[in-house]
């Protein structure tokens, strides 16, 4: 059945932000949110996970429970090392081993037994995006999720959101055509219908 928006409406005081938004997201399918800045991704988002109240529409087929986020601020436990991070959100059984060897795709070794503040921006990224990768949700919402990556870390960083996806619905919002291009994703741009 895939995700279904209908007629979705936000404004801000008389600022009209989403305006009767209508998406189709199918299972499997990747999405990559288009917009200048200040048209209304974040927002969307944030509805879908249940964050904002919305003015009027419907989402059928997701619930705010079962959808991963990683958003624009990283939200991290900052005293707490990256292997920590991602356990608070793994099922019960999940080995710091395996959460360790996961993290390790995406980043250097020798940070695993910092606290996530001695990391470099760069680095709390992945943290932050390997968090969302591995919550046990339907769907996966990445707000800019490549923001302070060089090319190369990039590259590594996408190949790990498809290697982890396992087939559930990404949407991510992004300024960068070459990355949706990288991600491979069916570009939607906010209110081009
Ligand atoms: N809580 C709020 N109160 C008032 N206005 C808000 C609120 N949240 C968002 N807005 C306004 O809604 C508009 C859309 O904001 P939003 O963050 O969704 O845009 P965006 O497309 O994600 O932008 P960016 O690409 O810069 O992150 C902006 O004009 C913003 O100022």
């Amino acid at each position: 059945m895939g995700v279904e928006i209908d007629g979705l409406c936000k404004a801000f005081g008389g600022h009209r932000v989403l305006r009767s938004l209508d998406l189709r997201l199918a299972d499997d399918g990747i999405y990559c949110l288009m917009a200048p800045s200040g048209t209304g991704k974040t927002t969307l988002l944030r509805i879908m996970l249940g964050l904002e109240t919305k003015d009027a529409g419907t989402i059928r087929g997701i619930k705010p429970g079962e959808i991963a986020a990683m958003f624009q601020e990283n939200r991290l436990c900052e005293q707490l090392t990256p292997v920590e991070n991602v356990a608070l959100v793994c099922p019960g059984r999940a080995s710091r081993a395996a959460i360790r060897s996961n993290l390790e795709l995406i980043l250097p070794a020798d940070c695993m037994e910092q606290p996530v503040s001695e990391l470099s921006g760069g680095m709390k990224r992945r943290v932050a995006l390997a968090r969302a990768m591995n919550y046990p949700g339907k769907m996966i919402l990445l707000d800019e999720p490549f923001t302070g990556l060089d090319k190369e870390t990039k590259q590594r960083v996408i190949a790990y959101i498809l290697s982890m996806r396992n087939r559930r619905i990404v949407l991510a919002a992004t300024h960068g055509e070459e990355d949706a291009a990288l991600l491979g994703g069916k570009k939607i741009i906010l209110g081009e219908g």
